[in-house]
């Protein structure tokens, strides 16, 4: 069983963060999807098909770590299991968004196959936790996009388990993957990935 004040926190972290992405022009019609731990097993993630923008409590629920419901009747996210291998893989995670921005689709769908997207030399990267210069890289894989969604979850699985600190994923001609410890550790990362696309997308623009 889950705490209901701990849960109501989670949605409503969750359900704000829908009003702010929606509001950006990152998580058009329907698409996206979100989550906050509420303890050690349970998360609260969003119910499929809702629209991001105009969510309320009745669009967010429980379910466990193998991404079973708890408690609801709803369908959870199609993407669940994207979302609980984090929770899994780190400890430490507080919240998973995915959000479906023109720029992280167009990015993704001009990337080479198979080779990650490297950020390097952005003061901005230090919006990423654990970031404290710009000399660093940041390594951004980009998984192909598949409707088995299980069989996508055991790639994240294995990619992050060998890169723990590596801060999220594209899915090609889809969407980002980003989570923190916090919800705004993890709005943070949406906004500084978003920023770095735009700059990887113009610097191809002008320099192709
Ligand atoms: C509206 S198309 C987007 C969906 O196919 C999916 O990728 C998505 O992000 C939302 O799915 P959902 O099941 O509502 O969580
Ligand atoms: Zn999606």
């Amino acid at each position: 069983m889950f705490d209901v004040t701990r849960y109501a926190v989670a949605a409503d972290a969750i359900v704000e963060a829908g009003r702010f992405l929606y509001q950006r022009g990152w998580s058009p019609a329907t698409s996206s999807n979100y989550s906050a731990r509420i303890d050690e097993r349970h998360i609260a993630i969003t119910v499929s098909g809702r629209h991001k923008g105009r969510l309320g409590a009745g669009d967010v629920m429980v379910v466990d770590l193998a991404g079973r419901p708890v408690q609801s009747q709803c369908r959870s996210s199609a993407e669940t299991r994207l979302h609980t291998v984090l929770y899994e893989l780190f400890p430490e995670v507080g919240a998973v968004l995915h959000t479906h921005s023109v720029k992280a689709t167009v990015l993704s769908c001009l990337l080479p196959p198979g080779q990650p997207l490297t950020l390097e030399g952005y003061e901005l990267q230090k919006a990423f936790v654990g970031v404290d210069t710009h000399e660093g890289r940041v390594q951004v894989p980009v998984f192909d996009n598949s409707q088995d969604i299980d069989a996508l979850a055991e790639q994240t699985r294995a990619w992050f388990r060998a890169h723990p600190e590596q801060p999220g994923y594209l899915i090609r001609g889809h969407g980002l993957y980003t989570w923190g410890r916090t919800m705004d550790d993890c709005l943070r990362h949406v906004e500084a990935f978003e920023f770095l696309f735009e700059c990887e997308l113009e610097t191809m623009r002008v320099r192709p």
